[in-house]
């Protein structure tokens, strides 16, 4: 289990003031859940990734994974971002095998198992091949087997999805849900759209903004519909997934302090 508690974050800004970028922010992810944090631009959701990574300290509060403090980055998390950082001058093969070599994994064992993840991913084909020769959607699915290849207790990914085009994002949902129902793995996911956290999240957690706070939880039954029958036009025209969008939708537009300031 990984349980956020009461997490408060505050950054100091140039100009001398505060910033509150997360207040009291709760939430669990159980094994094998897919918790999506969804929300406007600036409602803290890469800040509370950042720190569930170790990236950053919160100012108040706590990240536990599995009853263990989390307090600096380490191998249980595995991180996606929406740019993918693989390492240009290395092939696929050997940038998902990168953290494994790290660890001290042996040459044999190491290609055994990234060889099963490219396979996972879909992309057995291409292990020979180097980042500038695969589309941006390639590239995302290699940064994913790359996070799955220490075989963390966890996937972070911020907005791993959110560059590509929209035929792709959502084969790369897709694709995701099939790892997930594969390797079992915990998910905690960013993003915008309301769709895409609705269609992927066992868990949705509405975020507003100044300060950023969980306004809403939502259940979804679509992802392990999905899971199920493998049919995700079904599922995304369903007046059930269409209803709880417009309701998200009022949602987030009711926090939306940008609009409201202005009005
Ligand atoms: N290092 C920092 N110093 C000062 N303020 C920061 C810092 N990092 C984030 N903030 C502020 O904290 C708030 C939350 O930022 P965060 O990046 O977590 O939001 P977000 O929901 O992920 O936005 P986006 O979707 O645009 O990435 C914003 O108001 C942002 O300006």
């Amino acid at each position: 289990m990984l349980s956020v508690d009461q997490a408060s974050v505050y950054f100091a800004t140039r100009d001398g003031r505060t910033v509150q970028a997360l207040d009291r922010v709760s939430f669990d992810i159980p094994d094998s859940g897919f918790v999506v944090a969804l929300g406007a631009s600036g409602c803290g959701k890469s800040t509370i990734l950042n720190a569930i990574a170790g990236f950053l300290p919160l100012s108040e509060g706590t990240i536990t994974l599995n009853g263990r403090p989390v307090s600096g980055p380490g191998a249980d998390r595995g991180v996606v971002f929406q740019k993918d950082t693989l390492l240009p001058w290395k092939t696929v093969i050997e940038n998902v095998g990168l953290g494994l070599k790290f660890a001290g994994i042996g040459r044999a064992v190491r290609r055994d198992r990234v060889e099963e993840l490219l396979r996972l991913v879909g992309l057995a084909d291409f292990a020979a091949a180097y980042p500038y020769e695969l589309s941006g959607g390639m590239r995302q699915r290699v940064g994913i087997a790359r996070a799955l290849a220490t075989e963390p207790e966890i996937l972070l990914m911020d907005e791993p999805f959110g560059a590509l085009d929209s035929l792709t994002r959502e084969q790369m949902q897709e694709l995701l849900v099939g790892v997930w129902k594969r390797t079992g793995k915990r998910i905690f996911f960013i993003t915008h759209s309301i769709e895409e956290a609705l269609f992927l999240g066992t868990q949705v957690l509405v975020m507003s903004p100044r300060p950023g706070r969980i306004v809403g939880r939502f259940d979804p039954p679509f992802m392990r519909q999905f899971a199920e029958s493998g049919d995700a036009r079904a599922v995304k025209t369903a007046p059930e997934f269409a209803e709880l969008r417009e309701e998200i939708r009022a949602m987030l537009h009711a926090t939306d302090t940008v609009r409201r300031d202005a009005a």
